[in-house]
């Protein structure tokens, strides 16, 4: 073979024709952009936010002449004291010095409380001073409010930005707001929520937000799924024995745990993160890539899920989880859940679909690994040494790999486990890989919901699990205790073993390095 710079990814920007992107896409929105990120102060937003809008600016997604970028928060600062809070969580690497400066001259900041008219009206009067100041004309200005904040304040920042600091034009701009999870406690809370929002925006103003979606390995599920023929006839009950979707963290609560004993593993990862994943694997074809397509199908998914059964569930809480003061002592809330949904259609009736999220485990992991059955007739005997599985790796180091039974390379006839292997770095030397975030508030500022969560997809994921959470809640099922940097509780594998997941002995799949 040539030498492997062959394999390198060519790097080039895609032709119209290339992109598959859908009809509006082609004709970018002018006009003045005002970004305004309101918890400014806080951790999400110095951790992701305000990063994901510099790789944007440093891409030239975001333009000089265009955008500027509003703070705003409770907490008393200057524009300089915000711009020297989010330098240090801004990249350092070569070249990056200049545009860190000259991103950060795009940032103002105004202080207010979170109900008061008068701070929104501060903020409508910088951002119109703004749009003034780049000769905007009525019809261009676009406003794009970012609530990185508690959920317990949305209804009345939505009041807030609805009466004072709304995009008055009629004339083409818009007003958008982004909502982070947990959206909701509950599905009753959930539906408070909504219909609180849903009374001051309409559905395609309001972007629920979930960063799962703006991976690159599950932006990639409906092109494997639907563009490979391979998978076509492969993908349902009659060939997949099980699907995991599993995600772990190798460190606690850190700091948050005040607000994860509120919420626990479920509503912290699986209602919202794995179970969009799940959708995205087990969803039908869609009509076509419009949002309003592919959300219909993940909703048609969620609504054939049948109630969980109590058997079905393991829970776990690692030790010295209660050690964080903000923990009560009596907390029951788990950092561990195993848990198997089982989908009632022709597709997929009989595959348990196993979530599995933890934290303080041995790994941070995220990944999904679809196993197939055995293959009848095994005239090789090789069905002890594993079943054939493809594996999704989300993070870290984003890869998939479909292991398979091989003849052992030699004289001997005898068979090995293999696999097919592609990871990215190896495959795509020098790209970078978006972030999540980065990703996800482009599609807002242009106005694509396809990887953002609809009204009707939230209900169905509550309905899901709040019979559950509920019957957790009251203390009805027991966490069971796991040391930090195990497996989590034995009884999960236990589960798993006896949802008819069958696990490849002495078979490890090692990322390739370069
Ligand atoms: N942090 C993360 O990694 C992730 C967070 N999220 C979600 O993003 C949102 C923001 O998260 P995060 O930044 O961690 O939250 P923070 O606790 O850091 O809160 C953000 C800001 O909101 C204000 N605030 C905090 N508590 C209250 C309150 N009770 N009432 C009014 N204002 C308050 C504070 O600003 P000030 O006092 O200055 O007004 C704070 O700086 C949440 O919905 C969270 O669940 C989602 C995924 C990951
Ligand atoms: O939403 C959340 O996600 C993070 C994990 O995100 P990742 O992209 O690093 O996998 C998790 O730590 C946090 O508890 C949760 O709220």
């Amino acid at each position: 073979m040539a030498a492997s710079s062959e394999w390198h990814c060519e790097k080039r920007p895609l032709s119209k024709n290339e992109s598959f992107a859908r009809e509006n896409e082609d004709v970018p929105e002018t006009g003045c952009l005002s970004i305004v990120v309101l918890g400014a102060s806080g951790d999400l937003a110095k951790k992701k936010t305000f990063p994901a809008l510099y790789n944007l600016y440093r891409q030239g997604f975001l333009r000089k002449n265009e955008v500027h970028i509003f703070g705003y928060a409770r907490t008393n600062i200057t524009d300089d004291e915000l711009r020297d809070r989010l330098r240090g969580y801004l990249p350092q690497g070569t070249g990056d010095a200049e545009y860190v400066s000259s991103f950060l001259q795009l940032i103002k900041y105004v202080s207010g409380s979170y109900d008061d008219p008068e701070g929104f009206q501060a903020l409508d009067n910088a951002i119109s001073e703004h749009e003034i100041s780049k000769n905007s004309t009525e019809g261009s200005s676009r406003r794009l409010f970012y609530l990185a904040l508690p959920p317990s304040v949305y209804p009345q920042v939505c009041k807030m930005i609805k009466n004072y600091s709304m995009n008055r034009s009629d004339l083409g701009g818009w007003t958008r707001i982004v909502v982070e999870k947990p959206f909701g406690r509950d599905l009753a809370s959930a539906e408070e929520l909504s219909s609180q929002i849903g009374e001051l925006f309409e559905e395609p103003q309001i972007y629920r937000i979930d960063h799962y979606l703006g991976k690159e390995l599950v932006q990639n599920l409906l092109v494997l799924r639907f563009a490979n023929r391979f998978f076509l006839p492969l993908w349902n009950r009659d060939n997949i024995a099980n699907i995991q979707i599993v995600f772990r963290e190798d460190f606690g609560t850190e700091g948050r745990g005040g607000y994860f004993d509120q919420y626990g593993i479920i509503r912290d990862i699986i209602q919202n993160h794995l179970l969009q994943v799940l959708c995205l694997v087990a969803m039908e074809k869609p009509v076509s890539l419009k949002p309003e397509h592919i959300r219909d199908e993940k909703v048609k998914v969620l609504q054939s899920v049948v109630p969980i059964q109590d058997e079905e569930v393991v829970l776990g809480q690692y030790d010295g989880y209660k050690d964080d003061p903000t923990v009560p002592d009596i907390s029951n809330t788990p950092t561990f859940a195993t848990m198997i949904l089982r989908i009632h259609n022709e597709r997929w009736e009989g595959v348990p679909f196993i979530l599995k999220a933890g934290k303080a485990l041995n790994s941070r992991k995220a990944e999904i690994r679809v196993q197939f059955k055995s293959v009848p007739g095994d005239i090789f005997k090789c069905e002890k040494q594993g079943r054939n599985e493809f594996v999704i790796r989300l993070q870290p180091s984003e890869a998939m790999y479909m292991k398979l039974t091989v003849k052992k390379p030699g004289l001997e006839m005898s068979t090995v486990q293999s696999e097919l292997d592609l990871s990215y770095r190896q495959r795509y030397q020098g790209l970078v890989i978006p972030e999540a975030y980065e990703r996800l508030i482009l599609d807002t500022i242009k106005g694509d919901q396809q990887h953002f969560v609809r009204r009707d997809e939230l209900r169905a994921a509550w309905e899901i699990f709040t019979p559950i959470l509920h019957r957790i809640d009251k203390g009805e099922y027991k966490s069971l205790p796991y040391k930090p940097g195990s497996r989590g509780p034995a009884e999960a594998d236990e589960l798993l073993e006896r949802a008819g997941y069958v696990q490849t002995h002495g078979y490890i799949w090692i990322p390739p390095t370069l």
